[in-house]
């Protein structure tokens, strides 16, 4: 298998699902948090999926909240879309966990329940430019590539 994904060491075995599309023709894998989390308003966090993703080369699996959420909790992600890049996977740091930064931009307090579907996950293709010579390894996420 080259696309799918697993979970990190610390949340194997712990009752979690892993993100499936509800529908036949759906774009999105929900990604649920590991966690319960309260934001009150004006809150971010960095909400714990317990998950890790493989892909082939050439692709990026891109990280949009699920609409639901936006509007009716007027929760946003902080970064608007998470880029999961493919050597994200197994890095030394976290071994991929994929974390997602959520604010909380309504006035009232959220609560996140653990397996709350708060965004989704879309596999795509990216191209890259002809003279592009990018051969560093990824070591880990959030600002880790220095140079
Ligand atoms: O919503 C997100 C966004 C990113 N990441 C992880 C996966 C991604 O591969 C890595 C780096 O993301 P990005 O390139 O957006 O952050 P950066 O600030 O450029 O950090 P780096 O220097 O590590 O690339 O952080 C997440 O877990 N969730
Ligand atoms: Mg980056």
């Amino acid at each position: 298998m080259t696309r799918y994904f697993a979970f990190v060491s610390d949340y194997q075995d712990q009752g979690l699902s892993l993100p499936v599309r509800h529908t036949q023709d759906s774009a999105g894998y929900d990604m649920a948090s590991a966690v319960r989390i309260e934001l009150t308003p004006g809150q971010t966090a960095l909400v714990p999926t317990g998950l890790k993703a493989y892909m082939p080369p050439g692709e990026v699996l891109l990280i949009v909240i699920r609409s639901s959420w936006a509007i009716k909790k007027h929760c946003v992600l902080t970064n608007q879309v998470g880029v999961i890049d493919r050597d994200y996977v197994d890095n030394p740091d976290n071994e991929g966990h994929i974390f997602i930064p959520l604010t909380n931009n309504g006035q009232e307090p959220v609560i996140i329940e653990r397996g709350d579907r708060i965004a989704q996950g879309i596999f795509v293709r990216f191209g890259v430019t002809d003279d592009d010579v990018a051969q560093a390894t990824r070591t880990g996420g959030f600002g880790s590539t220095t140079h």
